[in-house]
């Protein structure tokens, strides 16, 4: 089946509630991985690339291994850009056969960040590519915030409305708790904050940073609007698990299949388990 964009696969979860799994890529297994898990859970997907992904694999071949995967199965398959941080990138991606794009403007001022992601969608609606934005800064668990702080990074659910209605934007990743990487402790987030930016915008919400999260709290989010559910972490975990399992195992081994085999069966286990847990098995 050819790429579908994000906004297809999140009309459908919207409407039965539900989350689609984004799921990171940087290489052939990871990519084989996500689409072997979706098929097999007979789920849709998301395969989404950081522009660092992107400097390592290289667009194309990015775009021509998620193109060959999406064709191999039956589920649709959306090819999508993480955390695109300029319009140049972004149209890039684009013309390159991405079918959904982030522009994460959340680093610049609310109007900043409107004007930006008006440009983009300015190009991408038109041609049927979907685009994310991002209102409130995700950090990182590495970025040692305190707790004051931490509260002025969250998104203000009037400053979503706002986002809202002067954009258009089909879906929207906003800051309640969660950070990109592994978690030191557990992470609190702000359900009561997801609930007023859902009932102000009434739109798909993106939770990343969501490695690491309870599946309980994962499902409440869910149940309070979140439809797409961004995962790195967790795969880099399985892979590099699975490959330290091998040369612990056998420290001689010199066979890349013999290694990265195990860290793709792995991977297919972590993704197939998160399909679970966001309820889209059985929706493809
Ligand atoms: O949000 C993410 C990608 O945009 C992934 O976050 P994790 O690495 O914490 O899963
Ligand atoms: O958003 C962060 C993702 O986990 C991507 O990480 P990366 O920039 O190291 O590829
Ligand atoms: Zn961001
Ligand atoms: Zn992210």
């Amino acid at each position: 089946m050819s790429l579908v964009s994000v906004d297809y696969l999140l009309e459908k979860a919207e409407k039965e509630g539900y989350a689609v799994g984004a799921f990171n890529c940087n290489n052939m297994e990871i990519v084989q991985a996500i689409v072997a898990a979706a098929e097999a859970e007979k789920s849709p997907v998301i395969i989404q690339a950081s522009q660092g992904a992107i400097k390592y694999a290289g667009l194309e071949y990015i775009v021509n291994l998620v193109e060959t995967a999406a064709n191999t199965v039956s589920v649709p398959v959306a090819l999508h850009l993480d955390h695109g941080t300029s319009f140049e990138q972004v149209i890039k991606c684009i013309r390159q056969g991405f079918s959904s794009v982030m522009i994460d403007g959340s680093q610049y001022s609310l109007e900043e960040n409107i004007a930006l992601t008006n440009k983009v969608l300015e190009i991408a609606r038109p041609i049927g590519v979907s685009v994310e934005a991002e209102l409130g800064k995700i950090g990182g668990t590495e970025d040692d915030i305190v707790v004051s702080e931490r509260d002025a990074m969250f998104t203000d659910p009037k400053d979503a409305q706002r986002f809202v209605e002067e954009t258009g934007i089909t879906s929207l990743a906003i800051a309640i708790g969660t950070a990109h990487g592994p978690y030191k402790g557990k992470p609190e987030l702000d359900f009561e904050r997801l609930k007023a930016i859902k009932a102000l915008t009434n739109i798909p919400i993106v939770l990343h940073g969501s490695s690491g999260v309870d599946d309980d709290d994962i499902r409440k989010a869910i149940s309070l609007g979140v439809r797409k559910v961004n995962i790195d972490t967790n795969i880099r975990q399985a892979f590099t698990k699975a490959a330290k399992d091998v040369f612990t195992n056998n420290p001689e081994e010199i066979d890349p299949r013999k290694v990265l085999g195990p860290a793709r069966d792995a991977m297919i286990e972590i993704v197939r388990e998160k399909i679970r847990v966001f309820g889209s098995n059985g929706k493809a």
